[in-house]
């Protein structure tokens, strides 16, 4: 059982226009901040090579690219996104066949597959939309299964569904929490939003947050504050600053 410390929590989203802008932010954060997460806006503008500058630097990286296609496309960019050496990988967790194509592709890499369940930007009334009938509750439950039983390595999710997720999947599924935010501060365009200090108490291994550290005056004093609340909550959780996983 590996033993990680709250900072390795946290995870910051580098959603900036530009590569420089990132590398600024990373010196600034400097070693408030040991995991990042590189996703689609910097992909076109040099993303990649940030994402392996941040590993030679020592950094643990998330890419965040949410992979959906047939199994045979999405196994060879899983395979070939093992050579980047990053901690995390992203696919859509829709059905068990792109799941089992990804895990199939990471093969027995150290890389760790998270499947999306249902982006925490969607609320009851976008999945009527969409034509579902599950309530986004049940559309995790029901997504974090098949991932599990895929061979992922966890999901991202909601910190609101954090506990039933846990409930199903047992202590070693990683849940990885974006609609991170302080309370009484603004969501953007966030729905399902929690609380640090809830997300973890719920069972979440890593939360992600991006604009509340990204576009905050004291980048570095917002990451402290999220480093901060996280240990406060593990200490409550009982792990002692430290926790499984
Ligand atoms: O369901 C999801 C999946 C991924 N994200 C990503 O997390 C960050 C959140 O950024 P904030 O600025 O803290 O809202 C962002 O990079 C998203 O792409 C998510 O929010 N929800």
């Amino acid at each position: 059982m590996t033993k990680h410390s709250a900072t390795d929590s946290l995870i910051v989203a580098l959603d900036v226009p530009t590569i420089e802008e990132a590398r600024r932010l990373v010196a600034e954060l400097d070693e408030s901040v040991s995991f990042y997460k590189v996703g689609l806006e910097l992909l076109f503008v040099g993303g990649l090579d940030l994402a392996r500058d941040l590993r030679r630097a020592g950094k643990r990286v998330f890419l965040d690219m949410k992979l959906l296609d047939i199994g045979n496309t999405v196994e060879r960019a899983v395979s070939n996104a093992t050579e980047l050496d990053v901690d995390f990988l992203t696919v859509h967790g829709h059905d068990l066949k792109t799941l089992k194509a990804a895990v199939a592709g990471r093969s027995d890499s150290r890389l760790k597959l998270l499947a999306v369940t249902v982006m925490t930007n969607l609320t009851a009334e976008d999945l009527t939309e969409q034509g579902s009938t599950a309530t986004p509750a049940e559309l995790v439950l029901r997504r974090a299964e098949l991932a599990y039983k895929a061979g992922c390595d966890g999901v991202i999710a909601s910190g609101q569904e954090a506990a039933g997720i846990r409930a199903v999947t047992g202590p070693d599924f990683l849940i990885v929490t974006p609609g991170i935010r302080l309370q009484g501060s603004t969501t953007d365009d966030q729905e399902r939003v929690m609380t640090p200090d809830h997300a973890i108490w719920a069972g979440a291994n890593h939360i992600v947050v991006g604009r509340p550290i990204t576009q905050a005056d004291d980048p570095k004093a917002a990451a402290q504050t999220f480093v901060h609340h996280i240990r406060e909550a593990l200490a409550k959780r009982g792990v002692g600053g430290t926790r499984p996983h």
